[in-house]
């Protein structure tokens, strides 16, 4: 895979009454009342810093939260630190802003062991713009730099790839570190049988994800809205299917490339259609070849969950990314809770089950099987251009081991 191999780590910097700036992600969902819904992203934040602070360094913590355009308190990130302060069993001390007179002030007073959340990074356009000024500037309130947020490590901006220029050692954290061993170590060099599930919305949002795994797995499972490009490229009746059009000889190309490298691949055989888009649309299970006028896929069926299970069976190493249905409607989550729940199984017989990111993570979740399986990524983005074969900034930017 074309990124980056090994990176510096945190055991081998010098800590103690270090100021160490800790990029973390801590872009969780809140909800109107500013409660978070999905508090994933901060616990995978608290090993690196605990370490941190049992080492007697002295934390600053930076993220961004949602892409507000300016300064928007809307995104600020004050709502977290009950929730961070909880966790790490401290209180942790808020910053109004991210660079500043007042911000140097707080990092001069805060002691070793302490933790220090700097404002939303975002708040300044010269953040995403990667602004080596602004990079400065963050560099200047540190001794060393700690990258820990993988779900922000394919964007080049000033916290995740500029900053790391001006601060040495940059290293990345515990996180990061696991995420790449997963994304990176388990996917290069699998156990094999290595099968990968690929699901979602569309194929022309998972075209690189597929070609890129194809050169590497020895079975390929595919459900999501995509399988009806795959049908109609077949010449198969999709009635109201989500369909791209001008991606048919893709996913012809797809099914040769697949054949070509004797890779199996599997589409599903009964689909679960709908009159309408909607929670409650009337719903039947067709075979994939009789989809019929007016209706529209939106699950697999349960010929295609046996198949797809047994299948699975035989292998050792599996990653997913993408849900089999639309999930988020009871009625077409079966799919997706099924092969959440197989994973789950296989887990448990020592199967390396890896969840790639995005929706499919929340589909794990919502079935509670999150703990089941050997890793699930904090990343959305960035875990598909990892497992794109694509280079990520904020890992190409760290120290080499
Ligand atoms: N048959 C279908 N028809 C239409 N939409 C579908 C179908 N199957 C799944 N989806 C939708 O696909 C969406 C997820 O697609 P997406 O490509 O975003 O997946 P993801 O990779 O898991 O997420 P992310 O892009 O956030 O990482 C879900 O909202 C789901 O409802
Ligand atoms: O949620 C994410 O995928 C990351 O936090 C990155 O956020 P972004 O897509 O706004 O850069």
């Amino acid at each position: 895979m074309a990124t980056k191999k090994s990176v510096g780590t945190l055991k081998e910097a010098d800590l103690k009454g270090k100021r160490v700036f800790v990029r973390v992600d801590l872009n969780v969902p809140l909800d109107d009342n500013f409660n978070i819904t999905d508090d994933t992203r901060i616990r995978a934040a608290v090993p690196t810093i605990q370490y941190l602070l049992s080492h007697g360094a002295r934390v600053i913590l930076s993220s961004h939260l949602g892409r507000p355009k300016g300064v928007t308190p809307k995104y600020s990130l004050k709502p977290l630190v009950p929730r961070l302060s909880e966790l790490l069993g401290l209180q942790v001390v808020m910053a109004n802003d991210c660079i500043g007179e007042e911000v140097e002030k707080m990092v001069a007073e805060l002691p070793e062991g302490g933790v220090l959340l700097l404002e939303n990074v975002r708040f300044y356009k010269e953040e995403e713009k990667n602004d080596p000024e602004f990079a400065k500037k963050l560099a200047s309130l540190a001794d060393l730099y700690v990258n820990d947020a993988f779900g922000t490590a394919h964007r080049a901006h000033a916290s995740t790839e500029g900053v790391a220029k001006y601060l040495k050692p940059s290293v990345a954290g515990f996180l990061m570190q696991k995420e790449l061993d997963y994304l990176v170590g388990a996917v290069s060099n699998p156990k094999r049988p290595f099968a990968a599930i690929v699901g979602g919305s569309k194929v022309s949002s998972k075209i690189g994800v597929i070609e890129s795994l194809l050169e590497k797995v020895n079975l390929l499972v595919l459900g999501g809205g995509m399988i009806f490009t795959f049908y109609k490229a077949q010449g198969l009746a999709v009635g109201k299917s989500l369909v791209e059009e001008d991606k048919l000889d893709l996913a012809t190309s797809l099914i040769e490339k697949a054949k070509a490298k004797g890779v199996s691949l599997l589409l599903p055989t009964d689909v679960v259609v709908a009159d309408k888009f909607a929670a409650d649309a009337d719903s039947k299970v067709v075979a994939a070849s009789s989809i019929p006028d007016g209706w529209m896929g939106l699950d697999i069926g349960p010929d295609s969950i046996k198949s797809f299970g047994e299948a699975l069976d035989s292998t050792q190493t599996i990653i997913w990314n993408g849900p089999m249905g639309v999930f988020e409607f009871e009625k077409f989550a079966a799919g997706t809770e099924a092969i959440a729940k197989k994973l789950a199984e296989l887990s448990g017989k020592g199967v390396t089950t890896i969840i790639g990111g995005g929706d499919s993570v929340a589909a794990v979740e919502k079935v509670g099987l999150a703990d089941k399986m050997s890793h699930i990524s904090t990343g959305g983005g960035a875990s598909l251009e990892l497992l794109e074969g694509k280079t990520l900034p904020g890992v190409l930017a760290l120290d080499d081991a």
